[in-house]
């Protein structure tokens, strides 16, 4: 699957979130990486359909995202920041058969395919659990199974580790190395990138470098080094 990335520029709030953000990726493993308020969730939104951008587009397989929601359903998976923003079902079975039904599965083959994903997870006994009771970590393994239950070509992750514990973290990852789909992944952290393609940096809603890990990220932690040992809050994003 190829998301094409053409010119997107998006304005929020009368400024530039995004501009001239242009970007074929093809690739298994894509990260997105900037400091706070460098663009890296509206750029998530744009490849996921949520936003539409106010110039140029975005394509996944040739198809324009923004325009054609039930082809971004299908082929787009997104998994937010905060797994509270993202579950809304009382229980878990629930949760994981929402997405399959709003792809068209009648009410009982949407729960036979919820189960089937529960399992693969060795989380079939994870069905009648209330949601609300899962750990944070609980809940983000949760929204993966959700999304990925639908089956998407593409999984966009905002920092899909942030709050979690290490073993949690590491377990999450493992079961990241396991999926087939194309993953886009923001992070702020360069240790969650092994086994990565390519890393695009944004900063300002500009990409200012794109390539293979080993040529960005140093320069990366670099520049973010040399920031966090300035008082100069000039130095801020936003
Ligand atoms: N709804 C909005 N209205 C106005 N400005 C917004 C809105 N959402 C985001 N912005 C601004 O757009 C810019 C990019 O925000 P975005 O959330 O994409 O950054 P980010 O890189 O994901 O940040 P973080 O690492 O803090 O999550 C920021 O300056 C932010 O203040």
């Amino acid at each position: 699957m190829t998301v094409d990335l053409q010119n997107v520029g998006v304005t929020l709030g009368g400024r530039a979130a995004l501009a001239g953000i242009t970007a074929r990726l093809a690739e298994p493993r894509v990260a997105i990486v900037g400091r706070n308020g460098s663009g890296k969730t509206t750029l998530a939104r744009v490849v996921a359909g949520l936003i539409a951008p106010d110039t140029g587009q975005a394509r996944i397989g040739g198809i324009d995202m923004a325009r054609d929601r039930r082809a971004a359903l299908e082929n787009v998976g997104i998994i937010f920041q905060n797994p509270d923003h993202q579950i809304i079902f009382p229980t878990v079975l629930e949760e994981v058969a929402f997405g399959l039904a709003q792809q068209g599965k009648r009410p009982r083959e949407a729960e036979a395919a919820a189960r089937a994903m529960l399992d693969r997870f060795g989380k079939a006994h994870w069905e009648r659990a209330a949601t609300h009771s899962l750990s944070q970590g609980q809940k983000q393994l949760l929204c993966l199974m959700a999304v990925l239950a639908m089956r998407p070509r593409v999984v966009v992750m905002d920092e899909p580790f942030s709050g979690l514990d290490i073993p949690t973290r590491l377990q999450l990852m493992r079961y990241l190395q396991k999926i087939t789909a194309q993953v886009v992944m923001i992070t702020h952290d360069p240790g969650h990138l092994r086994g990565f393609d390519r890393v695009l940096w944004l900063e300002g809603g500009r990409l200012i470098a794109d390539g293979p890990p080993d040529r960005v990220l140093p320069d990366f932690e670099a520049r973010m080094l040399d920031w966090g040992g300035s008082d100069d809050l000039a130095h801020l994003a936003c």
